[in-house]
């Protein structure tokens, strides 16, 4: 049985997101008690909003204030959705949720939501196969300028499986740090601690395991020592492109939070030079906790904006890893509000923000030497296209391989990345 206020909790933070635009991840940072539920039900009902709205305007003819759309939507989001709650319980304490507001007309506004919720009860087999008859952007609840654009690159099969998989709720997976413990006395300890882990299935020189749900990673035993750090497999594809070798001198240009400047670290085996950049204060706080958490005490963090080129001018690297801000549209399952911040003038500006660093950084790196150019989109023009025009035109680079990773294949997040070489003088 939950307990009633964690509906009531989780109807406030949706209201407060529809309300100020307010991160859902940050507003549940705060959350203590009943973390587990309250963060399924925030996601699946951002990740739900298009689903819940079509399947609500049968019921209710004009849009409630942000406080009762919330109530409805975490009501009819556990109707529809959730199999592990019992219906009553979600009706009833759905209702709570305004009764437990200040609402000025809270009896009024109580009746309407237990009403709408009684409806979808009543009706829920007809909703559910009335949805699987509507498009893609309403069933799986994706905005249709997106479905539109990727039907345009990966075609109507691929662009189904896509959207399917950005509603399933994601693991938590782990890379573990082979300079410190091996992946099998790793498993050892987890088994030890009652963890029953899972390798990930993807394969690279890494090893990834896959922890099983609702195990705070800061539990699991090696996280002070820096045994592991939390990544998705597809973030090994551009550092694997990038190829560190010990006695190099690398930089990686947007770092933060720092998984990929951990991994590098690791392939330097803690010999030659490593510099860590990243412009922005509050990531460069969570870049130096991922650095100290590894131990690795020869990477040098530096604050720097990589649009306008290493800030100690003139000096150059033998490989730079630019993974640069993009759309995140590789990582819409892990990021579930992120499918509703795409619009068509969002990705012009990355895209010029993504020019800009790559002119920029490019000018940081020796004759001869490598640069990898990545992003968490699945967007063509964040990628392919922007990377082969930028190569047409800078004629001392060519393109020397890339890699992509499509979410329902990969069975891991999306991700792009290119390695670019710069001719010798
Ligand atoms: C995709 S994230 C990087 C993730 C990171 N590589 C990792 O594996 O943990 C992009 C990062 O670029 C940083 N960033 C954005 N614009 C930047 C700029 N102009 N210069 C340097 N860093 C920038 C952001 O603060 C963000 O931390």
């Amino acid at each position: 049985m939950r307990k009633e206020n964690s509906r009531v909790v989780a109807a406030r933070i949706i209201a407060r997101w529809m309300e100020k635009g307010e991160f859902p991840d940050r507003q549940l940072a705060d959350v203590k008690q009943d973390r587990g539920f309250i963060t399924e039900l925030v996601y699946g009902v951002v990740r739900r909003k298009l689903t819940l709205e079509y399947i609500e305007q049968k019921f209710v003819h004009r849009r409630p204030e942000n406080l009762i759309l919330a109530a409805l939507h975490v009501g009819v989001y556990q109707l529809c959705f959730m199999d592990n709650v019992e219906e009553f319980a979600a009706i009833n304490e759905s209702v709570g949720v305004i009764k437990a507001s200040r609402h000025r007309d809270a009896a009024r506004a109580a009746g309407m939501v237990n009403a709408v919720l009684r409806n979808v009860q009543d009706e829920k087999e007809a909703i559910l196969k009335n949805l699987e008859r509507q498009d893609d952007d309403i069933r799986t609840s994706h905005p249709e300028p997106l479905v539109y654009r990727w039907r345009k690159q990966y075609g109507e099969r691929d662009t189904r499986r896509l959207c399917e998989w950005n509603n399933i709720p994601p693991e938590t997976i782990i890379r573990v740090e082979t300079t410190k413990v091996t992946p099998s006395n790793f498993m050892k300890e987890l088994e030890l601690a009652g963890i029953d882990a899972k390798p990930h299935p993807f394969q690279c020189l890494e090893t990834f395991i896959t922890l099983p749900r609702g195990v705070p990673v800061f539990k699991v035993p090696g996280y002070d020592q820096g045994w592991f750090t939390v990544q998705d497999p597809a973030t090994s594809a551009s550092v694997e492109l990038l190829d560190p070798m010990p006695g190099e001198s690398i930089l990686d240009a947007c770092a933060a939070p720092g998984g990929k400047t951990a991994m590098i670290a690791g392939m330097m085996e803690g010999e030659g030079e490593l510099v860590a950049m990243d412009v922005h204060d509050d990531r460069l706080e969570t870049l130096r906790d991922t650095v100290k958490r590894t131990g690795w005490n020869f990477i040098e963090i530096v604050k720097g904006d990589a649009g306008r080129g290493f800030p100690a001018s003139g000096k150059t690297f033998d490989a730079v890893l630019l993974d640069v801000p993009c759309m995140n549209t590789g990582v819409l399952r892990r990021r579930a509000d992120a499918r509703w911040r795409f619009t068509r003038d969002r990705i012009e500006m990355l895209k010029k923000t993504q020019w800009k660093i790559l002119t920029a950084m490019s000018k940081s790196v020796k004759p001869g030497g490598r640069l990898v150019y990545s992003t968490c989109s699945l967007e063509q023009e964040e990628n392919e296209e922007l990377v082969s025009r930028w190569v047409r035109e800078n004629k001392d680079w060519r393109l020397a391989k890339a890699k992509r990773l499509f979410p329902p294949k990969s069975g891991t997040d999306g991700a792009y990345a290119a390695l670019l070489v710069r001719a010798r003088d």
